[in-house]
């Protein structure tokens, strides 16, 4: 991500008080695509954790973070994928385009554990939110002052903060923000106090007239996110048998 072209693309999408680097496009998809997204996502795959449910395209990794190389499927790829080309979001990682997506549903109440994303996949992910909206926490890991200094992470910027991901929205993580915060959702059925001091995209937001209309409140309803990654490590055996068996 650190592509001049990229930059310059991106540039106007920047969440600028957070370190970087935040993108947050409104409006990444339109209703006619989130509504045929969310119908082909298949009822059959999710796995039920204890605060949401998650399923993993095209397969979900080895124990040592290997992906099983294989395509991803149609509706997670098209029209998706050329618009992550067109701003050149995974230009800079191994494989130049994801390879592997983590869908997550979150109903009201839901939410995940502050985390960081980790070692398996590039520094780079982006993520289709689809039905309600939510907020992202985005907050620090408990590292010393001068851990925080030298990543940029210095006091100016205002973490903790939150994400407002809006449905159709995408949301880009990369660098400093992939590795050296965490991020995570709370279990809350409405989002509180939503304004621009309290929310860092809210100079982003499609719809930040809706917000206040409704008094700074998020009543949540069930949140579908997509999480585009690349994931470093790919066995191609899976392929090389198929290839050797159609030459026969
Ligand atoms: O649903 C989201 O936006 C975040 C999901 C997430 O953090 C993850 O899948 O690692
Ligand atoms: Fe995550």
């Amino acid at each position: 991500m650190s592509n001049t072209h990229t930059k310059e693309r991106l540039q106007a999408f920047r969440i600028v008080d957070l370190p970087p680097e935040f993108y947050y496009i409104p409006n990444f998809i339109s209703l006619e695509e989130e509504a045929s997204i969310l119908q082909k996502i298949p009822s059959q795959r999710w796995t039920q954790l204890t605060h949401r449910r998650l399923q993993a395209h095209p397969s979900t990794l080895t124990t040592n973070n290997t992906l099983l190389a294989s395509p991803l499927p149609i509706y997670l790829t098209n029209p998706i994928i050329h618009r992550f080309q067109d701003l050149g979001i995974f230009d800079q990682t191994p494989h130049h385009q994801p390879n592997h997506v983590l869908i997550n549903e979150y109903k009201p109440g839901e939410g995940i554990m502050p985390h960081e994303d980790g070692c398996a996949y590039a520094p780079v992910v982006a993520t289709v939110s689809l039905g309600g909206a939510l907020c992202l926490d985005i907050s620090s890991k408990p590292t010393s002052a001068s851990d925080q200094a030298r990543a940029g992470l210095g006091k100016r910027h205002a973490v903790p903060t939150r994400i407002l991901q809006e449905p159709r929205s995408l949301l880009i993580t990369a660098g400093a923000a992939y590795g050296e915060l965490l991020h995570g959702v709370a279990a809350v059925e409405v989002d509180e106090d939503l304004r621009p001091e309290t929310v860092a995209n809210w100079g982003l937001l499609g719809d930040a007239d809706g917000m206040v209309r409704t008094g700074g409140r998020n009543v949540r309803s069930t949140r579908v996110s997509l999480t585009y990654r690349d994931v470093l490590k790919v066995s191609s055996a899976a392929s090389k048998v198929l290839g050797g068996l159609g030459k026969r």
